[in-house]
């Protein structure tokens, strides 16, 4: 438990004190290096964070801020000064190789919010940046502001995009200058962006010049997500939304993990349309290859639970009386032509076999916007709040959509899920996916290079080079 520890007395008796640390079973793998085993005392902390949630400007979601603040908080507490970095958008270009700086992608908004909330001030350093090719340099006008963090004269740094960094997602040259003059500003790395799960300069290649360590939120992340991988059973995962050719990875290997599923969207679209040789418009031909398979295993697994009352509309741009109506799958012949399948009538969820299998689950992932939004909202609307009534079971929710819609649908449970021990909300949807295919966390990236570091550093102390 550090940094507090309870004290042994003979072997019975507590003295001192103890102070919980919020970890609730869970540690993570002792090969992880731990922001609580770094030495801060004056140090200046790079932190790694996953702040993406502006959207035009403007902050659509604090969630993935508010989980960072402990981590920050237990910076500052043991002495450490942080300059922060974040990504937000992609504003890289991979085409046309060139890089956009908006200023509705700036952290601007975040800066904002961090002021506003911990009432300490943050500097934004402003670096020169070339037409397409983004910032080239981590300009030296950056060391006045260092050495106003040292001196405690501002709260923190927040660095500019990390994407609009000409070395950011290069693999050359660029990214070797960038983590180089990162690197030069600090002491320590510490990675808490779980969210961001991909190689780049400031998430990855920069754990090569630091000592590194995996923040409050990112060791939070990696625990809960043994729960989807390791679940207590029945287990139950809820998986839909629009994109069925990057899903369909993650889901074969969730079919293979869990004892019941259910599928919705056009996840749910392009199955049927492989199952029952029916035509739904707006899926793809492609997808339905690769859902083919998945048919196959579950005639003989029978996993996958019907949800047979489903909603058609004969537009995709709004719900408008006499143009949408509830079909009967059971009425599905081959050759059968539907229009657009939009959503999961609620009384699906009325049936024996739906609310058995969510009523009796322990463990329930969710990854699922059921309908297409925000006009078809009432199946999702429905099965987050059938969801809810399972008090006992361990509830997980996963993705950017999936989160937005669990907030925009029913705010006062979303802001009581944050609390509730029994709802752990992910900031990665796509990690957890990732993960999920990949069937152990420590295989990303960014946290393998975590766990490489410390063999590293630990070798170098052995050897005496520090
Ligand atoms: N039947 C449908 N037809 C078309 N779009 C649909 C349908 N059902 C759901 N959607 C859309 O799917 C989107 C959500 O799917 P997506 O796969 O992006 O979710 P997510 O995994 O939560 O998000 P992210 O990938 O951003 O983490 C929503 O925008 C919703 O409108
Ligand atoms: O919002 C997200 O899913 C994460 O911040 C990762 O963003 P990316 O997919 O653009 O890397």
């Amino acid at each position: 438990m550090p940094p507090y520890t309870a004290e042994l007395f003979h072997g019975l008796m507590h003295v001192g004190y103890s102070v919980d640390d919020g970890r609730d079973g869970a540690r993570p793998d002792e090969s992880l290096p731990l922001l609580e085993d770094a030495d801060l005392e004056d140090k200046v902390v790079l932190l790694r964070v996953d702040h993406n949630v502006v959207r035009k400007g403007k902050i659509s979601d604090q969630h993935r801020i508010n989980v960072t603040m402990a981590t920050l908080h237990n910076i500052v507490e043991r002495g450490g000064r942080p300059i922060l970095m974040t990504h937000i958008g992609r504003p890289y270009d991979k085409k046309k190789k060139k890089i956009s700086i908006s200023q509705d992608e700036s952290v601007d908004a975040v800066v904002a919010y961090l002021q506003r909330k911990l009432r300490i001030k943050f500097a934004v350093p402003q670096f020169h940046a070339t037409e397409n090719e983004g910032i080239p340099d981590v300009d030296t006008s950056i060391n006045w502001l260092i050495q106003d963090l040292k001196s405690r004269k501002i709260g923190g740094i927040y660095l500019p995009n990390t994407r609009w960094f000409a070395g950011e997602e290069d693999k050359g040259e660029k990214m070797e200058r960038l983590i180089v003059q990162l690197a030069g500003l600090a002491d320590v790395y510490v990675n808490d962006a779980f969210g961001s799960w991909q190689s780049h300069a400031s998430t990855y290649h920069i754990t090569k010049l630091l000592p590194s360590y995996a923040g409050l939120c990112m060791q939070d992340e990696l625990c809960h997500v043994s729960s989807v991988l390791n679940p207590k059973r029945p287990f139950l995962a809820v998986v839909a939304g629009a994109k069925y050719d990057t899903k369909i990875g993650p889901l074969t290997e969730i079919y293979k993990k869990v004892d019941r599923l259910i599928l919705g969207g056009l996840l749910y679209n392009t199955f049927l349309c492989a199952k029952y040789g029916v035509k739904i418009a707006g899926v793809e031909e492609s997808g339905i290859e690769l859902a083919r398979a998945l048919v196959e295993q579950d005639k003989i697994d029978k996993k996958i639970i019907e949800l047979p009352y489903l909603v058609e509309s004969d537009t995709l741009e709004r719900a408008q009386e006499g143009q949408h109506r509830t079909v009967f799958l059971k009425d599905a012949s081959p050759g059968k032509s539907y229009k657009y399948i939009v959503d999961v009538d609620p009384t699906s969820f009325e049936l024996h076999e739906v609310l058995e299998a969510v009523n009796s689950a322990k463990t329930i992932f969710v990854n699922a916007v059921m309908g297409l939004m925000p006009h078809f909202w009432q199946g999702t609307s429905k099965i987050y709040d059938l969801i809810d009534g399972n008090r006992a079971a361990q509830k997980l929710f996963a993705g950017g959509d999936t989160l937005q819609e669990f907030k925009s649908l029913n705010p006062g449970l979303y802001h009581a899920a944050l609390d509730k021990p029994e709802y752990y909300l992910f900031t990665g949807g796509g990690t957890v996916l990732k993960i999920i295919e990949e069937g152990d966390p420590y295989g990303l990236e960014t946290v393998k290079a975590l766990v490489e570091n410390k063999k590293t550093y630990a070798k170098q102390i052995k050897n005496g080079a520090r």
